[in-house]
């Protein structure tokens, strides 16, 4: 039996979800020689770890408390009396990781938070053999600095659910370019939230209504503005850039946003955007929709990645176009190289979502197995 023992960092919608998958496959899991053992989770604030990590791990009936503990809103401190766990709090935890890292020699870091506080982290486990699996876009996405240290190993880290979910764009892409094949363009629509949003409204539902289901439905980044404001989309087209061995930074991204800088996270707090700012947009989400529809066109949030081009913005575009037909929370991606220059590769497919975004980190997570064979 492979043994994978895995760290979470981040147990929102996507790390719960993916706990959930796990206990789940057991059985499928069993059959095909691998064991996955949970041996810490941490949210903002703490970490709940076992004593001895090289024999015990966190029971599924305490990951499953651990779910509800964190779905109902409340810190992983309340599960200190349940079961036989340790809880570590504040600075303890990075120390407590890197034990925990240093004692099993190899383990899978999986990071499905949203924050950039784990780079510092996930660039020190890196360096103790670790294998790093990523949800979250922001570690690939700072200094070029930050991401060569990830991607130093890259038979070690996977990422595949940064973009488009759990569609295989980094697999199918790692695919082309190592067979010598250069890509020379990749285009589509590659946030689920906005392509919910763009279809539902050209539907005739409001604008804020529409993001506010967006938001329920699991799409969003805990701040929906992260996807108004075309950041997110803009992290994901740096990823795909950086892949194909652009050297830029996000500065090098031209980037629209759909609402003004003055309802933006550092001047407004996100309460009062849901309440107030966000249904002052519908008005002219609405004009820009109608008149796009009085030229047979629809609005979708379009990203392009050329040589010495990366821009996401909104355009208009043919309802009939493989864009323009796009629905609810699909992405689309077309790539273009020399093997796929006149009919580019398309992949297409839910792009968002709780469930698809920790289904493709749980296949990362087995993708490396090999690793842990003794
Ligand atoms: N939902 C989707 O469709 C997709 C999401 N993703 C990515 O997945 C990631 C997770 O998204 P989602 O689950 O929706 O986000 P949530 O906001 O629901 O959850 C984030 C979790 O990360 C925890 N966290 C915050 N800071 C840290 C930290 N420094 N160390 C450890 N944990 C921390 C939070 O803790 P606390 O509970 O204390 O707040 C929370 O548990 C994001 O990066 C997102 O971009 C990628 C593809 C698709
Ligand atoms: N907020 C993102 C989720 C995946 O990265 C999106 O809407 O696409």
């Amino acid at each position: 039996m492979v043994n994978i023992p895995l760290l979470l960092m981040g147990c929102g919608g996507v790390g719960r979800q993916l706990l959930h998958h796990i206990i789940s496959c057991r059985d499928l899991h069993s059959k095909q020689g691998v064991r996955l053992r949970v041996v810490g989770v941490c949210d903002s604030k703490s970490m709940v770890t076992i004593r001895d990590v090289l024999i015990s791990e966190l029971g599924d009936e305490f990951l499953l408390q651990l779910c509800k503990v964190k779905s109902s809103g409340s810190s992983l401190n309340e599960l200190a009396n349940f079961g036989e766990c340790q809880v570590f709090s504040g600075q303890e935890i990075e120390k407590k990781v890197m034990d925990v890292a240093a004692t099993l020699c190899r383990s899978s870091v999986v990071d499905c938070s949203a924050s950039s506080q784990t780079i510092a982290l996930l660039s020190r486990v890196v360096n103790l053999y670790c294998c790093v699996v990523l949800a979250n876009k922001k570690p690939l996405t700072s200094s070029l600095e930050s991401y060569d240290m990830l991607v130093s190993h890259p038979r070690r880290i996977r990422h595949e659910s940064t973009v488009g979910a759990g569609l295989p764009v980094i697999s199918s892409i790692n695919r082309i370019l190592s067979s010598g094949d250069p890509i020379f363009r990749i285009m589509g629509s590659l946030s689920g939230t906005l392509g919910y949003v763009m279809s539902q409204v050209e539907g005739g539902r409001p604008f804020s209504q529409v993001v506010n289901a967006a938001k329920s439905l699991g799409y969003t980044e805990p701040d929906p503005r992260d996807d108004l404001s075309g950041m997110d989309v803009a992290r994901k087209a740096l990823i795909l850039a950086r892949l194909l061995g652009h050297r830029i930074n996000m500065d090098s991204i031209k980037i629209e946003s759909l609402y003004p800088v003055e309802m933006g996270p550092d001047v407004m707090p996100l309460e009062e955007f849901l309440a107030n700012g966000l249904p002052s947009l519908d008005k002219d989400i609405q004009k820009r929709i109608d008149s796009a529809s009085s030229n047979g066109n629809v609005l979708r949030y379009v990203c392009l990645i050329e040589e010495s081009r990366c821009e996401v913005g909104i355009q208009e575009v043919a309802k009939d176009s493989a864009l323009g037909r796009l629905k609810g929370s699909d992405n689309v991606l077309e790539i273009y190289s020399r093997c796929y220059s006149e009919q580019p590769l398309v992949i297409q497919g839910a792009g968002a979502g709780n469930d698809t975004t920790a289904a493709g980190v749980l296949a990362d997570i087995l993708d490396l197995q090999d690793l842990f064979q003794h």
